[in-house]
């Protein structure tokens, strides 16, 4: 299976994001820049955390114009597992990919440590190998996580089962509902702020986020790998 790490100009964990996939998982993975206008040669792509174009006006909302976002939204719309790890999540946001908006944290500060999540949805091709309901340990790292939508977007969300993850105990940025992560409707494209490229080692604290690698890895070999 082939990873695409997607950088743009202030991308800051596209080297964590590469790490836990060849490192870690041991499955291919190449970095593509942001002008790319092609990544049909990829079976998912990874959009890594940072600060992309530098958070002007908001963040996300420049490098959701990037040449490279026809090309994501090519692989979203083909059905591959596209996922937006914090900045990443806040790109996926601003291009419409996944809906709702995200405002700076409620107590206007950036906050980088450990959270614990409730995985709310054990049924997408992200988070097959965790339990429904099994509480995990990732870092978060941002100042513009509070994520917010529209009553209707939210029921949508719930009916769905589009809350993927949550977080448990405590609120750090005051998102709705506690949501930490979601997918869109069809399930394949992912957006939280926790960053589990961050969590793969217990070296590093946790290896709670390497499930979520593994549990892609595992729909990708379910739907394209033919045993005899
Ligand atoms: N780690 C990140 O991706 C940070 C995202 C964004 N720059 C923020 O502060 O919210």
């Amino acid at each position: 299976m082939k990873f695409a790490v997607v950088v743009f100009p202030g991308s800051n964990c596209d080297v964590d994001m590469y790490h836990a996939i060849a490192d870690e998982l041991g499955e291919e993975v190449e970095y593509v820049w942001h002008d790319e206008d092609n990544l049909d040669r990829f079976d998912a792509v990874l959009l890594p955390g940072g600060f992309s174009y530098g958070d002007y006006l908001r963040s996300g909302a420049i490098a959701r114009f990037s040449k490279v976002m026809a090309s994501v939204k090519q692989a979203a719309d083909a059905g591959k597992p596209v996922l937006g790890v914090c900045n990443g999540f806040q790109i996926l946001l601003e291009a419409g990919l996944l809906p709702g908006a995200m405002r700076r944290n409620q107590g206007l500060k950036f906050i980088c440590r450990p959270v614990q999540l409730v995985v709310e949805n054990n049924g997408t091709m992200f988070t097959s190998a965790y339990e429904k309901g099994e509480v995990i340990t990732i870092p978060i790292a941002h100042g513009e996580g509070n994520y917010y939508c529209d009553e209707q977007t939210l029921e949508r969300l719930v009916e769905n089962k589009q809350i993927v993850f949550r977080y448990h105990g405590e609120n750090p940025n005051g998102s709705l509902m506690d949501i930490a992560g979601i997918v869109n409707e069809r399930g394949n494209v992912l957006g939280m702020m926790p960053h589990p490229e961050r969590a793969v080692d217990a070296l590093l604290g946790s290896a709670d986020g390497l499930k979520l690698f593994r549990s892609i890895v595992n729909y990708w070999r379910e739907t394209h790998v033919v045993t005899a």
